[in-house]
């Protein structure tokens, strides 16, 4: 299991129980090594931020949580059950949820339906029993305005907007957000937390790879730092961005 930046055991931000855990997961693909022995564990309803230089492994890590791809070693536990070889739809039934870094939307359907497909394929079950929770969703989320435009013709603060309300279509217990407020204005980002903060205060447990720190700060109670697929910091975000390495390696600062 990985150690704080101090040394001391991972703390599960008082939360209980863990949702997730990793333990000593690794990846190569060919020569290269994108996650190296990653351990560590996400308690219920825990917000987790994840940060690191580009290419530092995070959507591959975000990958290998949701079984997009294959760990080559360790395992990888959610909601008690050992979930290392659990084809990816299987894990989101079971509810995990996530975003994409680049949304892909249905663009040739409505905001609405992207929502019908995505809960009614996220949950095995009709449209019709998800409807009434995907229109809660569109309030939830701040697109109930948008309900009947085709997907096709949103904003990018929208596509963000439905890139999230698709994954708590599939009714997380777990939701992974990979750069959701990347390229997006400065109030348009305060809004777009808002809604996260709202999310998460419910009881959602949260992981959240992010490159606006300030964003991600205001909402994570800890920050994993990967760099060269390893873990080189997990613990309270003040703590982490105070660090030495952090600095030097993700922030540029020479110390
Ligand atoms: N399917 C793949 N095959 C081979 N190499 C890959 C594959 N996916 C990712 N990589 C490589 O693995 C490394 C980690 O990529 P990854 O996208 O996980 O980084 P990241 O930390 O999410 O970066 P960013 O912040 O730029 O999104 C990169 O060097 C990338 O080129």
């Amino acid at each position: 299991m990985a150690r704080g930046l101090l040394g001391a055991p991972p703390i599960l931000g008082g939360m209980g129980l863990a949702i997730l855990e990793l333990d000593g997961v690794s990846k190569k693909f060919g020569a290269l090594t994108v996650a190296e022995q990653i351990s560590f564990a996400v308690g219920e309803g825990e917000a987790l931020g994840i940060i690191g230089p580009n290419g530092a492994g995070k959507s591959t890590l975000f990958n290998l949580i949701t079984g997009n791809i294959p760990a080559d070693s360790g395992s990888i536990r959610f909601l008690g059950s050992d979930v290392t070889r659990t084809p990816p739809m299987a894990r989101c039934l079971s509810g995990m949820g996530r975003t994409f870094q680049i949304p892909q939307p249905f663009e040739k359907l409505t905001v609405f339906e992207n929502l019908l497909v995505a809960g009614a394929f996220g949950s095995r079950r009709r449209e019709a029993e998800v409807s009434d929770r995907c229109a809660e969703i569109l309030v939830d989320t701040g697109l109930i305005d948008q309900a009947n435009v085709l997907a096709g013709s949103l904003s990018l603060l929208q596509r963000k907007r439905l890139e999230l309300a698709r994954a708590l279509a599939t009714e997380p217990k777990l939701l992974l957000l990979d750069e959701i407020a990347g390229g997006l204005t400065e109030g348009e980002c305060r809004s777009l937390v808002a809604t996260i903060r709202a999310i998460h205060a419910r009881g959602v447990a949260v992981i959240w790879i992010e490159h606006v720190l300030h964003a991600l700060n205001s909402v994570v109670e800890r920050l994993l730092v990967l760099h060269f697929g390893k873990v080189i910091g997990i613990g309270k975000p003040e703590d982490i961005m105070a660090s030495r390495d952090v600095r030097e390696i993700y922030l540029g600062i020479e110390i």
